[in-house]
């Protein structure tokens, strides 16, 4: 019997719990990849991409391994918000973000080999205004600091969103529908995976 090896190619604890959540065992390998944007490229071409390479990185080392990468970027009127350089950087990130729509652009992809099939999920999330010593204290938390846009939706930065059109679990680092469809579409439905708890009552 053929087990199929699948790989997270992430550091991010947030990617492992979400892929866990919709029942894919996997190990990790976090991939090494430059992360500056090219000259003039635009934010979707630039996250689906950094998806892209996280995830061939690790496949080119990988053989048969089936290897799952991503990238979040929180963009700003077309400007690339990424994770905050040190304190006063998150501050002023949170600054621009505060009471403006903003996009959560998340890439995943999957190559198994040479081979990459990759989605670009787009979120509009809405900040309410945040007051400077609300914007001090959640700096002082930490929460921002290895987080696109300084804020993480799924902690404390929770309570700045006051409304989100796309989806939730791309926005924390890993969008779960789409996850599962470059699965089914590689031959892999999650569900059959499942626990299957109510079976024996039929
Ligand atoms: C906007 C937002 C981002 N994030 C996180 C998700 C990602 O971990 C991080 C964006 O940085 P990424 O460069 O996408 O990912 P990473 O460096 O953490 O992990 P890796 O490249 O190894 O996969 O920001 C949240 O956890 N919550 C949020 O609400």
């Amino acid at each position: 019997m053929i087990v199929e090896r699948f790989i997270l190619a992430s550091r991010s604890p947030r990617r492992a719990e979400l892929l866990t959540q919709i029942g894919v065992s996997f190990e990790t390998r976090p991939a090494d990849v430059d992360e500056t944007p090219r000259v003039n490229e635009a934010a979707c071409h630039y996250v689906e991409r950094l998806a892209q390479e996280k995830a061939l990185v690790v496949a080119r080392h990988s053989p048969g391994a089936w290897v799952i990468g991503s990238d979040t970027s929180v963009v700003l009127d077309g400007h690339i918000l990424g994770k905050p350089r040190d304190r006063a950087d998150a501050c002023e990130t949170l600054k621009r973000l505060s009471g403006q729509v903003h996009q959560v652009m998340t890439g995943v992809a999957l190559a198994n080999g040479s081979d990459c099939h990759s989605r670009l999920v787009t979120t509009d999330v809405r900040f309410r205004r945040l007051a400077d010593e609300e914007i001090a204290a959640y700096v002082d938390s930490g929460e921002p600091m290895d987080k696109a846009g300084s804020y993480g939706i799924q902690g404390l930065g929770g309570i700045f969103v006051e409304e989100l059109r796309g989806s939730y679990s791309a926005v924390v680092g890993l969008p779960l529908q789409e996850t599962a469809a470059l699965l089914a579409d590689a031959g892999f439905p999650v569900w059959k995976n499942w626990p299957r708890s109510l079976e024996s009552l039929k």
